[in-house]
């Protein structure tokens, strides 16, 4: 199964706004928001539905930020392929709600709760939000990281 997906941070006043995931894959964790890119669908709108649909705020402002790839095996057989485009906006129309699959709450950029994240998060999450555009795909075996590599995109 190879699947592409988005995540997107909204960025304002010094914090980040993510949501506590409420099911489907990743629930417990805190993500950016974010989701499956539908038929036909280009991935910077998919980045904005998920976004209305998961929060009910529009971001404004949005930059892409790079490709993570998540390659998750179930011993020698691939299970999943995940592409997902990475976004920052810079701010948003109206105000974060709770949904069925999403709970908004900001952190403070130096405070982001990489303990209750997916175990690459802390790999390159501090990158974008340093502004820098990235590269980056991980290996997992039945969603534990086994290896992973990193690269900073010059632009
Ligand atoms: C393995 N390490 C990972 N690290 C960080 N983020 C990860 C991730 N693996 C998946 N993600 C993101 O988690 C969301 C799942 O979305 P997911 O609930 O499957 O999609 P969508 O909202 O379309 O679901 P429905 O099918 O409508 O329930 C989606 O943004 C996807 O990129």
């Amino acid at each position: 199964m190879i699947l592409l997906e988005t995540l997107l941070y909204i960025i304002k006043n010094g914090k980040v706004l993510l949501i506590r995931k409420k099911r489907g894959l990743g629930a417990g964790y805190f993500n950016g928001v974010g989701g499956k890119v539908e038929d036909n669908e280009d991935v910077n709108n998919a980045a904005i539905r998920e976004c209305i649909e998961e929060i009910g705020v529009k971001p404004r402002g949005l930059k892409w930020m790079g490709l993570l790839e998540f390659w998750n095996y179930d011993n020698n057989a691939i299970e999943s392929i995940h592409f997902v485009h990475v976004f920052t906006a810079s701010d948003y129309n109206g105000e974060p709600r709770e949904s069925d699959e999403a709970e908004p709450l900001w952190f403070n950029i130096n405070e982001i709760p990489f303990n209750s994240m997916w175990e690459d998060d802390s790999l390159w999450l501090p990158l974008i939000l340093s502004g820098r555009r990235i590269y980056g795909r991980f290996i997992f075996n039945k969603w534990r990281m086994i290896s992973h590599e990193v690269h900073s995109i010059c632009t």
